[in-house]
């Protein structure tokens, strides 16, 4: 959802393009024609985006640029102009306007330009939680998770957040460190100021410098007029340099030049430019090794490590697998319209085995395609890619050390229900195997075992918990009516 302000005295093309590209219900566009009741329209309600006319017929669009600023420094704002005001429009960019785009708008590049924008809006604004407990519902931006590890990270986040120092955060790819800049953007003294974030391995090496420090006119081929760097229009907020292992050594000296200086000369000028910017860099790779291999300046490693966070791979997580699969499973079952309201054990035991190389972002994506192949109310194992199906040797028992466990663990607690507890167990692993075995058909699997279907159902009401069936050929399985 994208809620757009337009501000632009042209009735006749403008407000019918952006209602094109972002119609109703499921975006929100409004317009208005003079700056002032553009501001008034923002003072009602901060809008996502702002695409401003530098020409507007009560007062002119930078003046109605500082205003929003003074209102609200956060929201993106998107200059529209005729090629002959882009000056002014370059001259916003140094205060911090988002972008600017000519006239007549091209379509898809205003698109693209107003999802970008959306997206800085977004993380800038919704918070980050940093969540010790087991999260809620409301827990959409939250740093989910209490293992030690964890717990250490949120108390770097406090110690440094309010600090105006560089900040290195390290960790393999989908960690949540970009979720940890955010974090310390907004527990931050700059948090009403502009947060924006470059991947530095993203953008090819020819164009970084250009994209972080802005170029003259005639600095290089193409270069037909200036640019403003990200250094420049973040000025006052915080800018996050993603995967800045992956920066070209070249410019490694000129990034360590404005982290000590605060100043650097945009590509092709001599005019030495002054920037207050806090510096968040964040990357995958082992900075200590690469500069130990000359690949990484050691002095901007010395200088950007001053305070690091480390985020810790998933798999050293412990039991933040199995509060995070359950975060995700109720949110993402809601998003797609699934009624899981249960993990069963085996699916926790297998996300708890295994090695997830990319993290969060793979366990998101694990859930998501179970949770599409899922039906019934219990995530069962036979729901995830086969990848975290291990293919078990003919005869390998995989349940007899689980059961010994169990029974050991039930002899520790001296219970005084082992035989009854312990034919459960088995007849949990035993319907979870049938049910993987026959796809999550009820019938075929009521087969198998050589009992009723009403039997098998009336098992695995009791054996879960909340009462609810696991499996999903109701209502339409052709055996039900003989059962
Ligand atoms: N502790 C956490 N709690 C909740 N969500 C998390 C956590 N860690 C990561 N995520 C989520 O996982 C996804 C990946 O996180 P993020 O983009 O912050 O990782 P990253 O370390 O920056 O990855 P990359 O280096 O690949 O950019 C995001 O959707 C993020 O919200």
């Amino acid at each position: 959802m994208a809620d757009v302000l337009l501000i632009d005295d042209d009735a006749a093309v403008i407000p019918a393009q952006v209602r094109q590209l972002f119609p109703a219900p499921a975006h929100r566009v409004r317009w208005a024609s003079t700056g002032r009741d553009g501001l008034a329209s923002v003072r009602r309600e901060a809008p996502d985006v702002i695409l401003l006319d530098l020409m507007l017929p009560d007062q002119s669009g930078l003046e109605v640029y500082q205003q929003i600023r003074a209102l609200d420094a956060r929201i993106p704002v998107v200059f529209i102009t005729m090629a002959k005001t882009a000056d002014t429009a370059i001259e916003a960019m140094k205060h911090g306007a988002f972008n600017y785009l000519h006239k007549p708008l091209d379509l898809v590049q205003l698109g693209q330009t107003v999802r970008e924008a959306c997206e800085v809006a977004r993380r800038m604004r919704s918070p980050v939680l940093l969540n010790e407990e087991p999260p809620d519902e409301r827990a959409e931006g939250s740093l989910i998770g209490g293992c030690p590890a964890m717990l250490e990270v949120y108390k770097s986040i406090g110690r440094v957040a309010a600090q105006d120092v560089t900040v290195l955060l390290t960790g393999e790819s989908g960690t949540g460190k970009e979720l940890v800049a955010r974090a310390l953007y907004q527990h931050s003294a700059r948090s009403k100021a502009p947060f924006l974030a470059l991947n530095c391995a993203a953008i090819p090496e020819h164009l970084l410098e250009s994209e972080l420090f802005g170029h003259e006119k005639g600095a290089f081929t193409g270069a037909d007029r200036r640019r403003i760097g990200k250094f420049e229009q973040c000025n006052g907020g915080t800018l996050l340099l993603d995967e800045v292992g992956d920066m070209p050594l070249a410019l490694q000296a000129k990034i360590l030049r404005v982290l000590q200086e605060r100043t650097f000369e945009r590509v092709g000028g001599n005019e030495t430019i002054h920037t207050d910017v806090r510096v968040i860099a964040s990357t995958h790779r082992d900075l200590a090794r690469l500069s130990a291999q000359e690949r990484f300046r050691a002095d901007l490693f010395y200088r950007l490590g001053v305070f690091s966070i480390h985020l810790p791979p998933l798999r050293e997580r412990g039991d933040d697998v199995a509060t995070l699969a359950r975060h995700y499973v109720r949110r993402f079952g809601a998003e797609l319209g699934r009624d899981i309201r249960e993990i069963a054990p085996e699916t926790l035991e297998r996300l708890a085995a295994h090695p997830w190389k990319g993290n969060v972002r793979e366990l998101q994506s694990v859930l998501k395609q179970a949770l599409l192949k899922a039906s019934g109310t219990v995530l069962l194992p036979l729901f995830l890619p086969s990848l975290l199906n291990p293919v078990r040797p003919p005869g390998a028992g995989v349940a007899q050390p689980a059961l010994e466990d169990f029974i050991q663990q039930r002899l520790a607690l001296k219970t005084t229900q082992l035989y009854a507890e312990a034919h459960d167990e088995l007849d949990r692993f035993l319907l979870t195997a049938v049910l993987e075995s026959s796809q999550g058909n009820q019938s075929q699997a009521a087969r198998t075992l050589g009992v009723s279907r009403q039997t098998l159902r009336l098992k695995l009401r009791a054996l879960f918990p909340n009462g609810t069936e696991p499996s999903g050929e109701d209502g339409s399985d052709p055996d039900l009516a003989s059962n």
